[in-house]
């Protein structure tokens, strides 16, 4: 465990107002969905290491392949998602308004760090139009940014903020939001050094897990963040949080996707949300964090990703065409039948939350069967637990063996936000048969879930006076 002391002393921070310009368009006006060769490719960017670290002028952003993103809201689709993104893209912020000491080397320069804002509470302030519930303020953010003196510290980061237009609550986010973000976060990639993503914490989980898969050989850290309590009031968790995302997002050493929240900084995939009006409203249940907040920061460095060989790569594409389904004793499961069997549907994955191991009713031979025609549709079936803490092991008590004979795949320690942005990432991806999404489903690929997990069996090692000693052989992820 590393122990990191972070002094914070006065400096400037360019802030740059960066609220969107174009108007929010109407998703009824625009022309219907279509699909584009386009938004299949994925975009490749130089990792942090390659990145220029001279005087010299940063090269202007390539115009292919990154331009073959999407450039205007007529090609701003993403197959499988729910609905088509309003949001401009977030630049890139280009060598014109980079200073000059931009590319130093780091040793003589400050860090960099892009401000993505998409919404949630920590944006918000009451509206008076509906009846004083909490909505975002746009442009709000970077006003209040500009007065917090502490980002003014010696030792914080140059800020650039950009903020989404609309802002929005994070139910009204989904995958063509996450693609954006994704996107845009490519976009940048050499002109930062780290990123900071404000969302709501509704579903953050998911957009956080989202990206993690997305952004594939990340090589600087991309901090999700927001608040239960808004900016805007006196007392709230949103300054603490903003402030140690942006510490967070200047470390050289983090590589990944993480979630910051109240004192800890979580893997992103896999965080949860836990409490709807706690300030601890995080956990990370079946890992530990990635660095914990007192009066000084202890970061778990053994747990830290390590920096990736490859370019970074961009997988925008989610397919979205899956379904959760939590069992509950004793319910009609007809409606699960009816999902499965229609073709209409055209289901790729059924995520299932099962009881404790990964078990359900032995005396429901019509579930079994219903799981028998998903394998027969190829739709592939994911075996999920219902509780916070702990690992699927199909097979491990008799009433759960039918689902292995049936052809169901553990999630193991997975949370279902993960298993479920996985399954997306994996479906939406072209290169990849069903065969291989289903292998994949069982590998880590992000530090997603925890190896030593996959034995279907705990490694028992001994039973003495009923008890069951288990070696501890430490866990890797
Ligand atoms: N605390 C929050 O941010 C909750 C809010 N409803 C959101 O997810 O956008």
């Amino acid at each position: 465990m590393q122990r990191l002391v972070s002094r914070l002393s006065p400096s400037v921070v360019r802030l740059n107002r960066a609220v969107p310009s174009t108007s929010i368009l109407n998703s009824s006006s625009l022309p219907p969905p279509a699909l584009t060769t386009d938004t299949k490719r994925n975009f490749t960017w130089m990792p942090k290491n390659a990145r220029p670290v001279s005087s010299t002028p940063p090269l202007p952003p390539p115009t292919s392949p990154p331009t073959s993103s999407p450039t205007s809201e007529s090609e701003d689709v993403y197959p499988g998602a729910i609905s088509r993104c309003q949001w401009e893209g977030a630049g890139p912020f280009d060598s014109y308004n980079l200073p000059q000491h931009t590319y130093l080397p780091s040793h003589s320069r400050k860090k960099r760090v892009l401000v993505l804002c998409t919404g949630g509470t920590l944006t918000m302030a009451p509206d008076s139009t509906k009846d004083g519930g909490l909505a975002p303020v746009e442009g709000a953010l970077t006003e209040w940014m500009s007065n917090m003196r502490e980002l003014q510290q010696d030792e914080m980061p140059e800020i650039k903020v950009h903020e989404y237009s609309p802002l929005l609550d994070s139910s009204d986010m989904g995958p063509c939001n996450w693609a954006r973000i994704a996107v845009d976060i490519s976009k940048n990639y050499l002109y930062f050094d780290g990123f900071v993503v404000l969302t709501g914490t509704d579903t953050m989980a998911y957009t956080a897990s989202a990206l993690s898969f997305m952004l594939e050989n990340l090589g600087k850290p991309v901090i999700f963040t927001g608040s239960q309590i808004p900016l805007c009031e006196a007392y709230n968790d949103a300054r603490r949080n903003l402030i140690m995302s942006l510490i967070f997002a200047s470390r050289d050493t983090v590589n990944e996707v993480g979630v910051f929240f109240h004192d800890r900084l979580l893997r992103a995939n896999r965080s949860t949300k836990i409490n709807t009006d706690r300030l601890l409203a995080f956990d990370s249940p079946n890992m530990e964090p990635l660095a914990n907040i007192g009066i000084t920061i202890d970061e778990n460095e053994h747990l830290f990703l390590p920096q990736p060989k490859g370019r970074l790569r961009v997988h925008s594409e989610m397919d979205t065409r899956l379904m959760t389904v939590r069992l509950v004793p004793g319910f009609d499961d007809s409606v699960i039948k009816y999902a499965v069997e229609n073709p209409d549907t055209n289901m790729k994955a059924l995520v299932l939350q099962l009881y404790g191991a990964g078990n359900m009713p032995s005396n429901k031979s019509s579930f079994i069967q219903v799981l028998e025609a998903a394998r027969e549709r190829e739709i592939l079936v994911v075996a999920t637990t219902q509780c916070l803490t702990g690992s699927v092991m199909l097979g491990h008590y008799a009433v759960g063996h039918a689902l292995k004979e049936a052809g169901v795949v553990s999630a193991y320690d997975m949370t279902v936000e993960a298993t479920c942005c996985k399954l997306a990432y994996l479906f939406g991806r072209e290169d990849l048969t069903p065969y291989e999404v289903k292998r994949l489903m069982g590998v880590s690929l992000r530090g997603e879930m925890t190896m030593d997990s996959q034995s279907s069996s705990p490694p028992f090692t001994e039973k003495i006076a009923g008890m069951t000693f288990t070696q501890n052989r430490g866990r890797k992820v």
